[in-house]
C-alpha cells in the first residue's frame, strides 16, 4: 500500500509500507577516535605544507593546497588533537582509514525475505542479495564483490527485456545463473560532455558514469550503489536473439549496416535516438539487480533537496536560506543519522556532478536508521570543468557532515594519494577501462577541496565544530 506524507515545508515522502523496527544494535560514537586515542601526536600541527603539485595535464592542473582548508585543519587540530589527529591520518593509507571507519557492527540485521534455505548459496548474485544489511548494501570484501562483478561480465545472457519505468532506455538482463542486471547502453564516447544547453533533466545518461559512480561509492566507503560493471556485448546473440517480443520489434539495421535498437520510454526513445552497435557490438553498464520488492520492500523517499525539474521554477531550497531548519523539523530528519546520510549522498553527488537525485531509497524493514540506496547515477560525470556547488546545498545550509566522511576527505586532501589516483586504480579493474577521462579524474581532486572549503565556511560563520562535524548515530 502506498501512502504519501506531505510535510510542512513542502517535502513529500512517498512511502511504501514501512515497517518500523526496533534497532537492536549500536555503533560506537567514535570508532576512529577510539582507535587513535592511544596514539596522540603531540606538538605542532603535523601536516606538512606540500609544494603546489601540478599535473602533467596543464588544462586540468589542480592546486592541491588551499589556504582556507589549511586554516580549517589547523583550527580543528588546535580544537582537539585527538578527534583531529592529522599526524596519525598522514601515516595510514586511505584504504586503511576507510576500513577502520567501516568496522562492521557486531550484530547485523539482514533482509528477512531472503532467508530461505541455502540453495544456490554459492551464486554470487544471491550472496550479494543476502548480505544486504542494515548499514550497507554490501561489504567491501574484495572476493565477494569481485566474484559478482566477474559473473556480471562473463555469465551467459539468457533473456533481455525493455525495462519499464524511468525516462531513458534500459534493459533488464537475465543471466544463466539466475542473476539479473540493469543494462544501460553506451551512447557517447567518454570524452563527450553534457550538452551545454541541456538542463540536468534532459541530459543523456552515460554508461561510464554508472560504472564510475559505483567505484567512487566503493572507494569512499559508502557501499550504497549496486555493484556495476562494464561489458561489451554482441547485440545479435546477446540481446536480439534472447529478447522478448516487444524488444525484438525495436531492432533495425542502419543505412551503414550497424545493428540498432530503441526503447519505450519518455526521453530519446524514438528511432532517431536509437542505440547502434559497431556493427553489432556495444558497450554498456550492468548494475546488479536488487532483490525484488516482494522479497525486500524498499521505501522511495523524495529528496528534500531535489531540483524543480522545470526550466522556469526554482525549488524551495534555492530561495529559502532557512530551508534546512524546516527539514530538521521533519520526523525522519530529526534523527541525526538520516540527515547526515543525506548530506553524504549530496557530497557523493557533488563529486560526480549529479544534479538528478530526485529520490533515494531505503529498505523498509530496516526502519529509519539505515543506509540509502543510490542507483541511477547515469547523469554524473557530464562536465569536467564545472563544479556544481549547489549540489552541496544540504552541506552548506545545514552545516553538518559526518566525522567519517570528513576524515576521508581530509585524507584525500593531504594525500599523498589523491582521489584521482585511487579512482584510476579502482577503475582499472573494469573490463571497459579507461572509464573516466583524466579530466574527470582531476575534477574529483578539485571537488574534494571545494567540499572542505564549505566546511571551513560553516565553522567561520560561527558554528561550533562539534555541531558541524558529527558522528552518525544508530538508535
Ligand atoms: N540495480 C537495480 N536493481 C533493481 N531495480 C533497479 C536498479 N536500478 C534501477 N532500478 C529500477 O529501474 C528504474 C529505472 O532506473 P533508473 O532510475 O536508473 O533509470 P532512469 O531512466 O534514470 O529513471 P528516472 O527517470 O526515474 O530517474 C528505477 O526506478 C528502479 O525501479
Ligand atoms: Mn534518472
Amino acid at each position: 500500500m502506498e501512502s504519501q506524507n506531505v510535510t510542512n515545508n513542502g517535502t513529500q515522502s512517498v512511502q511504501k509500507s514501512v515497517r518500523q523496527t526496533n534497532l537492536n544494535h549500536s555503533r560506537g560514537a567514535s570508532v576512529f577516535e577510539n582507535q587513535i586515542k592511544n596514539n596522540v601526536s603531540k606538538g605542532n600541527f603535523p601536516i606538512r605544507v606540500l609544494p603546489t603539485v601540478k599535473t602533467s595535464y596543464s588544462s586540468d592542473s589542480v592546486n592541491y593546497r588551499d589556504p582556507n582548508v589549511d586554516y580549517l585543519l589547523k583550527k580543528l587540530f588546535n580544537f582537539s588533537n585527538v578527534m583531529f589527529d592529522f599526524g596519525e591520518l598522514e601515516k595510514i593509507k586511505f584504504e586503511e582509514l576507510v576500513d577502520k571507519l567501516h568496522k562492521p557492527v557486531t550484530r547485523r540485521r539482514y533482509l528477512s525475505g531472503l532467508r530461505y534455505p541455502q540453495i544456490h548459496s554459492n551464486k554470487s548474485w544471491l550472496q550479494f542479495q543476502r548480505n544486504i544489511h542494515q548499514t550497507a548494501l554490501y561489504d567491501p570484501m574484495e572476493t565477494d564483490i569481485k566474484n559478482l562483478l566477474h559473473d556480471i561480465t562473463k555469465q551467459r545472457i539468457v533473456r533481455t527485456k525493455l525495462k519499464s519505468g524511468g525516462t531513458q532506455i534500459k534493459l533488464l538482463i537475465s543471466f544463466q545463473n539466475g542473476g539479473s542486471a540493469l543494462f544501460k547502453p553506451m551512447r557517447f564516447a567518454r570524452e563527450v560532455e553534457t550538452i551545454p544547453d541541456h538542463y540536468y533533466f534532459s541530459d543523456y545518461e552515460r554508461h561510464h558514469a554508472e560504472i564510475a559512480a559505483f567505484h567512487l561509492d566503493w572507494v569512499m566507503g559508502f557501499y550504497r550503489v549496486p555493484p556495476t560493471a562494464g561489458r561489451t556485448i554482441n547485440m545479435t546473440s546477446e540481446i536480439l536473439n534472447v529478447a522478448e517480443k516487444k524488444l525484438r520489434r525495436k531492432f533495425f539495421k542502419s543505412p551503414v549496416g550497424n545493428l540498432c535498437f530503441y526503447g519505450d520510454c519518455e526521453y530519446y526513445c524514438d528511432a532517431e535516438h536509437a542505440i547502434c552497435g559497431k556493427p553489432d557490438l556495444i558497450e554498456g553498464s550492468f548494475a546488479t539487480f536488487l532483490p525484488s520488492l516482494d522479497e525486500a520492500d524498499r521505501v522511495s523517499w523524495l529528496n528534500p533537496w531535489r531540483r524543480s525539474y522545470s526550466k522556469y521554477k526554482k525549488a524551495s531550497w534555492e530561495t529559502n536560506s532557512d530551508y534546512c531548519e524546516g527539514v530538521k523539523q521533519e520526523a525522519i530528519y530529526k534523527n541525526n543519522r538520516r540527515l547526515v546520510e543525506l548530506i553524504d549522498m549530496h557530497i557523493f553527488d557533488f563529486l560526480i556532478g549529479n544534479m538528478d537525485r530526485h529520490h533515494y531509497q531505503t529498505y523498509s524493514e530496516f526502519g529509519n536508521n539505515t543506509f540509502y540506496v543510490h542507483y541511477d547515477n547515469g547523469r554524473g560525470f557530464g562536465k569536467t570543468k564545472h563544479d556544481e556547488l549547489s549540489i552541496l546545498a544540504p552541506l552548506y545550509q545545514c552545516c553538518q557532515l559526518s566525522y567519517e566522511t570528513f576524515l576521508k576527505l581530509v585524507k584525500l586532501y593531504t594525500g599523498p594519494r589523491r582521489l584521482s589516483d585511487i579512482m584510476r586504480r579502482s577503475l582499472a579493474k573494469d573490463s571497459l577501462n579507461p572509464i573516466l577521462t583524466e579530466s574527470h579524474l582531476f575534477a574529483l581532486d578539485r571537488r574534494v577541496i571545494k567540499i572542505l572549503k564549505e566546511v571551513n565556511k560553516c565553522i567561520r560563520k560561527g558554528n561550533h565544530i562539534r555541531d558541524v562535524i558529527i558522528h552518525k548515530h544508530f538508535e
